[in-house]
């Protein structure tokens, strides 16, 4: 125990971030530290299981991860794909549950369906470059977004988005609907390759706690 190093975890900031502190509760792995909403610092320490913990920017969590900063990752499966990072990833923790789609108004069904070289803005233009031009074999153009994605179609930069769908709201509220699924989403645990073989005992040890409890869910 005296000589473990600590195992780091880089928790994506935002929507995920409750749900993951949740899950790790349920394990015995607790940070009270880090569920105070005022606090500016950045990294926390469990020192009895020799753990730290800290918040990043979605995008970056497969950064950490790919080289050493962090051991562990928890991100959105969009995150993974969008960043094509050489790590593992290990386990589905079945929380954050969306759908990557291609959306529209009704009407542009039809551009898709006859493969018009149409405009699909997107945060995501990996995973629209892949799905169009790998899955579907239709030439596309594409625009790339940091938010608000719905407006496009709505003030005519595209024709359609590929963007998150979780409830539909955002969409209905906007007049568009889903065209396409392009891929299921939900929060993935990441881990690094060195790290996974160097910390093997702990880290699978983390992965079977997790699957228990996810089980008993
Ligand atoms: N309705 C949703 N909208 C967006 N992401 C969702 C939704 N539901 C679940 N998720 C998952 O939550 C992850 C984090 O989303 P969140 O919006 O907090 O971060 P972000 O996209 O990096 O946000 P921002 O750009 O506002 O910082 C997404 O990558 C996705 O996997
Ligand atoms: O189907 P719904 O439940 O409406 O959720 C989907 C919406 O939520 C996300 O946006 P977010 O709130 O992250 O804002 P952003 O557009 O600025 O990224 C996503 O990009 C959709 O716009």
């Amino acid at each position: 125990m005296e000589d473990m190093r600590y195992l780091t975890f880089a928790l994506g900031k935002g929507r995920l971030a409750n749900k993951t502190l949740e899950t790790f509760e349920k394990i015995g792995i607790t940070c009270e530290e880090m569920k105070d909403k005022n606090t500016r610092k950045l990294i926390f320490v469990n020192e009895e299981y020799k753990l730290r913990f800290f918040l990043a920017k979605g995008p970056d969590v497969p950064t950490y991860v790919e080289y050493g900063a962090a051991d562990i990752g928890i991100v959105g499966k969009d995150t993974i794909l969008e960043e094509a990072r050489n790590i593992y990833e290990v386990l589905d923790l079945g929380f954050g549950k969306c759908r990557m789609c291609i959306c529209g108004p009704a009407e542009a069904k039809e551009l898709l369906q006859h493969h018009e070289q149409i405009r699909v803005a997107t945060k995501y233009p990996r995973i629209a470059k892949d799905y169009f031009y790998n899955k579907k074999h239709q030439t596309v153009e594409i625009i790339k977004l940091n938010g608000s994605i719905e407006l496009a179609p709505i003030v005519g930069l595209s024709e359609v988005i590929c963007d998150i769908v979780e409830t539909g709201s955002t969409l209905r509220e906007n007049g568009l609907v889903v065209l396409e699924e392009v891929c299921p989403l939900s929060a993935r645990m990441v881990v690094n390759q060195v790290s996974m073989k160097m910390e093997n005992e702990r880290i699978t040890k983390l992965i079977t706690d997790l699957k228990q409890v996810l089980r008993e869910n």
